[in-house]
Order: C-alpha cells, then sequence, then structure tokens
C-alpha cells in the first residue's frame, strides 16, 4: 500500500521525510529477509507521526533507514529534498549531526556529565553555541530546572529520557526520531516523556516520528501507520487508544488468517 498523507486531518503540509519504494532485505536464498517490501510513506512537517506493527513487521528498520542509520536495499528516503541514499557516509554523518535527533528506548546519557551538558552535547560535538531562548525554553519544558546539575545516575528513568528528548531537540532539528522511547518507562513517566514530545510538536513545530508498541503511546500521535511483514497495511488519522488497539486486532486477524489460508 502506498500511503501519501502529507499531513493529518485532510490539512496539506510540506514533507519532512520521504520513504519512497523502499525495501531492506538481509540474506539471500532460504534464509532470504524482506524486512522491508516497497514501503513509500510521506511524514508531514509539524506533525507526530507513530509507526505501529506487530514484532519483526520491521518497524525500527523502517525508522533506521529513514533516519539515515542503515541503507535501504532499493528505494530512496528523502530529508526534505536531499535524498539519503546517495549521500556519501561522511557528509551522511553531518547530516544526522545537525538535521536529526534521536530518542532511544535506552536513554544512552553520558554518565559523566550533568544532565544540562547531556542535553547541550550535540552543539558541542558540532562546536556551536546553543540559542538560548530555545535551550531555556526546552530546558521548561521538560520540567526539569532543579535537576540540571545532576548525572543521569540521580535521575528517574522517566527523567533521564526527558533529558534525551532535550538533546534530541536542542539543536532543533528537521526530525526527531524516537524507537519506542517510553518501553523502559512506568506510565505516568511514559505520560510525561510522551506529551514533552507533543507539545514539542504542537507549540514549537517540531516533527515526530516515533515506533511504539504502545497504543496508549500512539494515541499521542497525529497519525499512525500500521506495518505488517514489511509492508505498510493500514494508516489513523487523528487516533484514539482505542481505535489503535481497534486497528492492530484487525491486522492481527488477518495476519492468522493468511497463515491458516
Ligand atoms: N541485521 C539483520 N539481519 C537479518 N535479519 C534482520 C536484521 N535486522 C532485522 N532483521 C529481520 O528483519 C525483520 C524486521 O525487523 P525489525 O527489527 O525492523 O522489526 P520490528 O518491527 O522493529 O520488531 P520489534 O517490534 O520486535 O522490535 C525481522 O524479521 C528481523 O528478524
Amino acid at each position: 500500500m502506498t500511503v501519501d498523507a502529507t499531513g493529518a486531518a485532510g490539512t496539506l503540509g510540506e514533507v519532512a521525510v520521504r520513504a519512497a519504494g523502499v525495501w531492506k532485505v538481509y540474506g539471500g536464498g532460504q534464509t532470504r529477509v524482506e524486512a522491508l517490501a516497497d514501503v513509500s510513506a510521506d511524514f508531514g512537517k509539524g506533525r507526530f507521526t507513530a509507526i505501529m506493527g506487530p514484532s519483526g513487521s520491521g518497524k525500527s528498520t523502517l525508522l533506521h533507514c529513514l533516519a539515515g542509520l542503515d541503507k535501504p536495499s532499493d528505494g530512496q528516503v528523502f530529508l526534505g529534498d536531499v535524498d539519503l541514499t546517495k549521500l556519501p557516509e561522511k557528509q551522511l554523518t553531518h547530516l544526522r549531526r545537525d538535521r536529526i535527533g534521536f530518542v532511544f528506548q535506552a536513554f544512552n546519557l553520558v554518565p559523566t556529565l550533568t544532565a544540562l551538558e547531556n542535553i547541550t552535547l550535540p552543539l558541542d560535538l558540532a562546536g556551536r553555541k546553543p540559542d538560548q531562548d530555545w535551550l531555556t525554553t526546552v530546558i521548561d519544558t521538560i520540567g526539569l530546572t532543579d535537576r540540571l546539575s545532576h548525572k543521569p545516575a540521580e535521575l528517574s528513568g522517566g527523567q533521564q529520557q526527558r533529558v534525551a528528548c532535550a538533546r534530541a531537540l536542542v539543536s532543533r532539528p528537521d526530525v526527531v526520531f524516537a524507537d519506542e522511547p517510553t518501553g523502559n518507562l512506568d506510565s505516568r513517566s511514559s505520560a510525561d516523556v510522551l506529551a514533552f514530545l507533543h507539545r514539542s510538536v504542537r507549540d514549537f513545530h517540531q516533527t515526530v516520528v516515533m515506533v511504539t508498541h504502545d497504543p496508549a503511546a500512539a494515541a499521542y500521535a497525529d497519525r499512525v501507520l500500521f506495518l505488517a511483514d514489511g509492508t505498510l497495511e493500514s494508516e489513523l488519522v487523528d487516533p484514539t487508544a482505542e481505535s489503535v488497539l481497534d486497528t492492530m486486532k484487525q491486522l492481527e486477524a488477518a495476519g492468522a488468517e493468511h497463515l491458516a489460508g
């Protein structure tokens, strides 16, 4: 299925990232796995998109290809009008550093640095000065002003993940890619992190693409794409936890029927 929704709820907007006929094939012969099979999708600028699907359906592979962390076997990925699949590794590294933010399930903070130093690390590495107004806005929004001098080990999991989100946003990237950002968190901390990502989109026009297993997490997004066996099977605009759950059940039932048939 080709999904061509450049924005949610019928608003046609600019495209931040585009997958065009993306394939990712591992192995060959009897061990050949089509992790992605001809996936095409647009991810609107200033939108929050969730990617869902059963285990092994290709979610992480798609996220990694979209973020330039992995090369598709075939097809193209555009960040704005730059084709990531054509970029030499060095330019790709610079582009990831300057234009993309990442949030992973394991918070990946540097243990010897304070929360503030972790947040500004991407800019320090790039030799850039933070935009003070934006830095203050991000820090105010994550709600950790009184914890900035703490090391990661002195913060809860939810607080560490909010620091990781702030780090992803500090350079005002074109897109933040989040891979199961709430996978290690309890429901209260998950809600804090998701509310922050949601606010970064709604109030600050950032763009977020998030892989999740959790229907409640997906409900924070403007739009949910559902993968099954490496292909896009379905899409929901303005999702609720209930509508996401229903769609997942339908896809699972269709998958079971397909296997039985
Ligand atoms: N490096 C690899 N070599 C071989 N097969 C791989 C590799 N990486 C992923 N795969 C396969 O590609 C398919 C998609 O994997 P992927 O990790 O993208 O799925 P996922 O939907 O993110 O799964 P999960 O929800 O369990 O994390 C799976 O069948 C997986 O076994």
